[in-house]
């Protein structure tokens, strides 16, 4: 971190919801960020930005076409690309410049890129308490010969309708491709690897967890309605769906059933983050929950995304901007409790 006197003049003095302890000297941070253009434009508005610079935090955008380590100096390094090479050099910048936070760790990340693995620290976690259960919905992975689905479905009692997900998620359009099957035997039009999972009736509500750091944001997204069980014979075959939950109109005003509406109990899901957090090894993902129909308390975690749509979660600027400065402000007090 930079000490820089006269960083903030002006009405850029004031102390942003009180961030930065006055005892500490003004601050100067740069955030390195390696992100794709679309990501820049979602996650770095203006608001951001504004917000950031008032704060004394600095957005620098890491130059691909020169080494890392010829850039900067920076304080914290945010990024979202894929690629071997690319991990490969944050490993690499990582272990020479261990004062820097990179944001997140290549390998802790790479575990949210399989369906499969994404999954297995809820599972691993199974959550039950007086507020709710927490699980993940019965899943069956198929990584070749689409011929066998019928048989190994019927093997592993999955229940209709399933959804079909690609395995690999790699920040591509097709692995965001997800059908519904209404029977297995349709299944084996599909390109493996694939994960099915059981179809869950939620009330075509979902909630969106996000995590920054230790902050916890929910926010209520439209997803797919309920499926009649007794519909199932007579619309047997697989249909492509959209991206539903992406969408950036929310469910919040909506008027909803409040059985539905209800949001998951909060202590159960700083609970569910906490345990996440430390098993990932990451800080900055959502977490996507639906809660049975008919259900007050038995939750379903069925996806997790690394570095997510923050510009639409409420309030992002003032949320990202505190995170970013109490990274710093442990490092620095930990440095000066060192000294
Ligand atoms: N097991 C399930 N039961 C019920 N609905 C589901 C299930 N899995 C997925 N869905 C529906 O499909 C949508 C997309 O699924 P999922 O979140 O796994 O895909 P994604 O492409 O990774 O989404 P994102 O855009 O959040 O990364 C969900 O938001 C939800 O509406
Ligand atoms: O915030 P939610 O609704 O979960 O949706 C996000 C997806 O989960 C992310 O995968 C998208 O980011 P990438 O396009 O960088 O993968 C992300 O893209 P965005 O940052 O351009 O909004 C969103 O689509
Ligand atoms: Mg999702
Ligand atoms: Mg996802």
């Amino acid at each position: 971190m930079r000490l820089n006197e006269d960083c903030r003049n002006g009405e850029e003095k004031e102390n942003d919801r009180g961030s930065l302890p006055l005892s500490l000297p003004q601050l100067k941070l740069v955030v390195g960020y390696a992100l794709t253009s679309k990501k820049v434009k979602s996650f770095l508005q203006p608001k951001l930005e504004g917000l950031a610079r008032r704060k004394g935090i600095l957005f620098v955008a890491i130059d691909h076409q020169k080494p890392l380590a010829e850039q900067g100096p920076f304080d914290i390094v945010l990024h979202k690309l894929t690629g071997e090479a690319w991990g490969r050099i944050l490993e690499d910048y990582r272990e020479k410049h261990p004062e820097v936070t990179v944001l997140d760790p290549p390998d802790a990340i790479q575990h949210l890129y399989n369906r499969q693995s994404m999954l297995k620290d809820v599972a691993d976690i199974n959550l039950c308490d007086s507020y709710g259960k927490i699980g993940v919905p019965k899943q069956l992975v198929i990584t070749k010969d689409s011929s066998a689905i019928p048989d190994a479905v019927s093997k592993a009692e999955l229940t209709l309708p399933i959804v079909a997900k690609p395995l690999v998620v790699d920040g591509t359009a097709k692995s965001h491709e997800l059908s519904l099957a209404y029977d297995a035997f349709s299944l084996s039009k599909l390109d493996p690897p694939i994960v099915l999972q059981e179809f869950v009736n939620h009330g075509g509500l979902l909630f969106k967890v996000y995590i920054v750091g230790e902050a916890i944001k929910v926010v209520r997204r439209f997803s797919l309605p309920d499926v009649d069980k007794r519909e199932l014979r007579k619309n047997a075959g697989v249909y492509r769906f959209p991206r539903v939950s992406c969408a950036a109109a929310s469910a919040e005003d909506a008027n909803l059933d409040p059985g539905i509406a209800e949001l998951p109990p909060r202590p159960l899901l700083e609970r569910l983050a906490k345990e996440l957090r430390r098993r990932l090894g990451l800080r900055l993902f959502n977490i996507d929950i639906i809660r049975e129909h008919g259900t007050r308390d038995r939750y379903y975690v069925i996806d997790i995304n690394y570095f997510p749509g923050y510009g639409k979660m409420p309030g992002y600027e003032h949320i990202f901007t505190d995170f970013l400065l109490s990274l710093v402000q442990s490092k620095y007090k930990r440095r000066l409790s060192n000294t």
